[in-house]
């Protein structure tokens, strides 16, 4: 029934979120004891009561029976109270720590995860999964350990009331539980399928919503509104299959109760009337009423096994996050201190994003320290994938990277990385206020540093006049000048020894870029400025410009030393002089 994988899932969701709380678990499963206990007592008082009634017996002991009766119930009652409220506190608390755990974990993995992973897959995990599972482990397997906890207590004192006619009732066990194997089986597989669809569907939902601008453009409403329906269909689809194989369940139970009531009625009248076997009227009712106390509880844990199956799915599907590990981490004797302003060193460096496809094979260059470098070249000769190398986005995989003549893999990722001020080409904008979105990337900056920032960035003026006002979802109200000037903002407010600028200024109007330039060149004064930028006019200043062609350096040398050599760059600069004017 359970898989190596499924083992090792729950043992691993035992131990890390249950195993803790033993004592309490113990104390949920003591009330449930008592609520099965109950059950018993009520049996044999029946069966005492019933014999009072029918053998004309004191009608004290009758209301002594009534009145124990009803304390047993009202006891079953509190515990009915309890049970659910300790449990969901217990499976919510767990869930809490997972989801936590997992955040944690998401918070490690490389960027390389985030970029082949869909959002949709994230969000059923963290959010679906996560909850499903809360909603299995707190009620669901409470009420599973309640009835099985019934059904045995229950099954018990029947056993002891008649062995021959429990055996004979149990004929019909196997049928059933081939019955439910085969539905936990296809369930589990349907579910698998269940999961998948609905990823797909929320990815294409956040794809369709965030991309509105180019579908309402293109006119392309229709076949997004055709693509999620269709998803809608395959969820409708999929969730019938599971019903209805869900539904195979109940009616087991159901024809097993009509089989093993009539084998009681008839075989146990047979008993009675007989007077062999030790059975009277009274008895055979107690008995009868005992094997409705146990159908009910079988009925929903037969259903509950059924269920299992998916909810393992929902288990692997959120442990299967946990299996993903970063590979871009601190090395265990990785430190903090370096020469922020010294030279970075690319040596030999060898990487690529897929092994289909090279990229970088043994390059190398040289960024001085607190000087400008530009580096240019075609769209794809991996100019920003240098820039992620230096800041450890991705790993070179052969070769190394040096600042200061320190490798950056020996150094702490966050002391590395505080030490850049990036405006890249993805600017990311949340919907907060945009003093908010400026104080992003140093959380503790004062209002007057954040508005120094704004004014160097010429992106004050917005910030007065939006004030609070959130900018909408990934920044929707603004213009892609205005979220690029943002982020410049932020590269001023962090103040790093070392500058990356990917494109930094490619949005903005030829004023405004006359600016914010002033105000970069300022900025760089001193710093490591590293630019990467198709419009060469913006790059004439750098102290040296390295020319990439296919993840090649093909030239380099200061503006000047490259128009002289007449290659790439000068058809570049000549070619674009001409358009620009
Ligand atoms: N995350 C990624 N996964 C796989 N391939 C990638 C990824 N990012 C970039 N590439 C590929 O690597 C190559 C270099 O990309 P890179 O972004 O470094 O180029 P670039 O010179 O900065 O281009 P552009 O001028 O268009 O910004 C391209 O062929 C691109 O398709």
């Amino acid at each position: 029934m359970f898989s190596e994988l499924d083992r090792a899932n729950i043992s691993w969701f035992w131990h890390e979120y249950l195993k803790s709380k033993t004592p309490w678990l113990f104390l949920v499963l003591g009330m449930i004891t008592v609520q099965g206990i109950v059950y018993q007592q009520f049996l044999a008082l029946t069966e005492d009561g019933l014999r009072v009634i029918f053998e004309s017996g004191a009608l004290s002991d009758l209301v002594r029976v009534c009145g124990i009766v009803f304390a047993l119930f009202t006891t079953r009652a509190v515990m009915s109270y309890l049970i659910p409220r300790l449990s969901v506190w217990l499976a919510s608390g767990a869930v809490m720590k997972m989801r936590r755990d997992l955040i944690d974990h998401l918070m490690t993995l490389d960027l390389a995860f985030f970029e082949r992973t869909q959002s949709g897959e994230l969000i059923l995990r963290l959010v679906n999964q996560a909850e499903g599972l809360s909603q299995f482990v707190g009620q669901a397997t409470v009420n599973a350990v309640r009835d099985a906890a019934t059904i045995l207590i229950v099954s018990g004192y029947l056993i002891y009331k008649s062995p021959l006619l429990f055996t004979a009732a149990l004929i019909i066990l196997p049928t059933i539980l081939l019955l439910l194997q085969h539905v936990s089986s296809t369930i589990k597989q349907i579910q698998a399928t269940a999961e998948n669809a609905l990823g797909a569907y929320m990815t294409g939902i956040d794809e369709m919503s965030s991309g509105m601008r180019t579908v309402k453009i293109a006119g392309q409403e229709p076949v997004e509104r055709a693509r999620l329906v269709r998803a809608t269909d395959q969820i409708r689809n999929i969730s019938i299959r599971l019903q209805s194989a869900q539904a195979l369940v109940m009616p087991a139970i159901d024809m097993m109760a009509a089989f093993v009531y009539v084998l009681v009625i008839g075989g146990g009248g047979w008993m009675v009337l007989s007077g062999d076997f030790g059975l009277d009227g009274a008895g055979i009712i107690a008995y009868l009423l005992g094997l409705a106390l146990i159908f009910d509880p079988a009925r929903t844990l037969a259903s509950f096994f059924a269920k299992l199956q998916a909810n393992l799915i929902l288990l692997d599907g959120i442990r299967s996050l946990y299996r993903e590990t970063p590979s871009i981490t601190d090395a265990p004797d990785a430190h903090e201190a370096f020469d922020r302003a010294g030279d970075i060193a690319l040596e030999d460096v060898t990487f690529c994003y897929d092994s289909d496809h090279p990229l970088f094979d043994t390059l190398s260059m040289r960024f001085d320290g607190g000087k400008v470098t530009a580096i240019v070249g075609a769209t794809g000769s991996g100019k920003t994938t240098v820039l992620s190398l230096l800041t450890r986005l991705y790993d070179a995989q052969g070769g190394q990277v040096t600042i200061g003549g320190t490798r950056i893999d020996r150094l702490k990722i966050r002391a590395l990385r505080s030490s850049f001020s990036v405006v890249a080409q993805d600017i990311v904008i949340f919907n907060s206020s945009l003093a908010d979105n400026i104080r992003y990337v140093r959380p503790d900056a004062t209002d007057a540093q954040v508005r120094a920032a704004a004014e160097a960035a010429e992106i004050a003026e917005l910030m007065e006049a939006r004030g609070d006002k959130p900018l909408g979802p990934k920044g929707s109200q603004l213009s892609g000048g205005q979220k690029q000037r943002i982020a410049i903002a932020r590269a001023f407010l962090r103040e790093s020894p070392i500058l990356l600028l990917d494109e930094a200024t490619s949005a903005l109007d030829q004023k405004t870029e006359d600016k914010v330039k002033r105000a970069l060149n300022r900025l760089s004064e001193g710093k490591t400025t590293l630019i990467v930028a198709h419009r060469l006019s913006a790059i004439t200043h750098a102290d040296w410009i390295y020319v990439l062609d296919a993840g090649r350096v093909v030239e380099q040398g200061t503006h000047a030393d490259l128009l002289a050599q007449e290659g790439l760059y000068a058809g570049m600069y000549g070619a674009q002089k001409q358009s620009y004017g």
